[in-house]
């Protein structure tokens, strides 16, 4: 066996959508020692058990999958908790890793790091060149303070400690609660369950939120874990570097094509007293591409794949409460 593939790998949040991805692309590629550890068995926001658990497991890299994660209403509703939660899981995870002597840590944000207004495609130099978008400010104040941990470590300390920005994710185990959920798997049900209703013959309508003009961005999850995999098979040169398609569509564009591929036949109706959020926020991915990774799933054969997902595990799928 490569001992390589036996490297003992810390997958925080490997129950969630990012985490069970990365943890079934290691598993694939043969690696061996895989730890994970539900929230219930470690809290990763206690700073004493996350102390404890490095010192029993010694984990050799380390990748954060683990946070406090929602769409537009719950970052909005929920500021506290994006902000503190966030910053305690990834604080706990970061310092007691350097401590611990972990050479290669794995940090993920996301694109709402970037200034609501940024020139599109947002490049990683435009981080804290403007002001956030209201709605998730808190949430990407959090994740800007990782980045920079992260990149403070390898300053001061030339660790291998990076951090990837995803773009929005979807795909299994995502979460499907319409309330906490980001929009893609809230269209994906909202969908689903219209098409199996009908009000006076015709079947249901969809109520969507905000204009349906904003641009969004989608990434396969399976495809990000792929990406994780390799950033942590090879030594990166810099700290910071964007995940995603490079390529984004109006939200309305979204609803035509999940509504196609679900089968619902029924009218949509946008709800403008919910929020847009930013209006684009498109990434450049070329960096990550020149470091020798792309993207493989298309928009379509992604919600393709969901959607059966979706309805293969109806009754069990995660509905995440905050
Ligand atoms: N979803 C998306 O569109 C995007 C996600 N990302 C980033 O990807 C990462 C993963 O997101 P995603 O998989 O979607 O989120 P999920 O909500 O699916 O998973 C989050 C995971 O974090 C764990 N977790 C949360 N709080 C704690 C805690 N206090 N202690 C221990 N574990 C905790 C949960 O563990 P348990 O299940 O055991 O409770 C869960 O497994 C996050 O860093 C997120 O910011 C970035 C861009 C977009
Ligand atoms: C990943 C990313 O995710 C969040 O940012 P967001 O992209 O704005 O989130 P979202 O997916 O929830 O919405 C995208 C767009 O879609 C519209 N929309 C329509 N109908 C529904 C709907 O039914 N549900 C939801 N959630 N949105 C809907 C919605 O009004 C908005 O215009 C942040 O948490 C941020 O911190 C972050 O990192």
């Amino acid at each position: 066996m490569n001992p390589k593939r036996n490297i003992r790998i810390f997958i925080a949040g490997h129950r969630g959508m990012v985490g069970s991805a990365i943890w079934r692309k290691l598993e694939a590629e043969g690696y061996t020692n895989l730890i994970g550890k539900t929230s219930t068995e470690l809290d990763l926001r206690n700073q004493a058990a996350v102390h404890d658990f490095f010192k029993a497991e010694k984990p050799e890299v380390v990748i954060d999958a683990a946070a406090r994660v929602g769409g537009i209403l719950a970052n909005n509703t929920y500021p506290y908790q994006f902000l503190m939660e966030n910053l305690q899981i990834q604080n706990n995870l970061i310092d007691t890793a350097f401590h611990s002597g972990v050479e290669k840590f794995i940090f993920l944000g996301s694109s709402c790091i970037y200034p609501k207004l940024a020139p599109q495609p947002l490049k990683e130099e435009y981080l804290l060149t403007a002001p956030l978008e209201p709605t998730n400010e808190w949430y990407a104040i959090a994740k800007i303070a990782g980045v920079k941990a992260c990149e403070a470590i390898r300053k001061q300390y030339g660790k291998d400690y990076i951090s990837l920005m995803p773009t929005n994710l979807y795909g299994p185990f995502d979460n499907f609660d319409l309330k906490t959920s980001h929009v893609l798997p809230a269209m994906i049900r909202k969908f689903h369950e219209a098409s199996q209703s009908t009000v006076h013959g015709r079947q249901s309508t969809v109520t969507l939120w905000g204009s349906g003009t904003p641009m969004r961005e989608f990434l396969y999850v399976e495809d990000l874990a792929e990406a994780v995999v390799f950033a942590m098979e090879n030594k990166f040169s810099d700290n910071l570097y964007n995940v995603g398609t490079g390529e984004d569509l109006t939200i309305k564009d979204l609803a035509l094509i999940i509504q196609k591929i679900v089968g619902h036949t029924g009218e949509i109706i946008w709800d403008s007293t919910k929020p847009d959020g930013t209006p684009r926020k498109l990434m450049d991915v070329s960096k990550m591409e020149k470091a020798g990774w792309k993207a493989k799933t298309s928009l379509e054969d992604g919600i393709r794949k969901t959607y059966l997902w979706f309805l293969e595990n109806q009754g069990s799928f995660k509905e995440v409460k905050i």
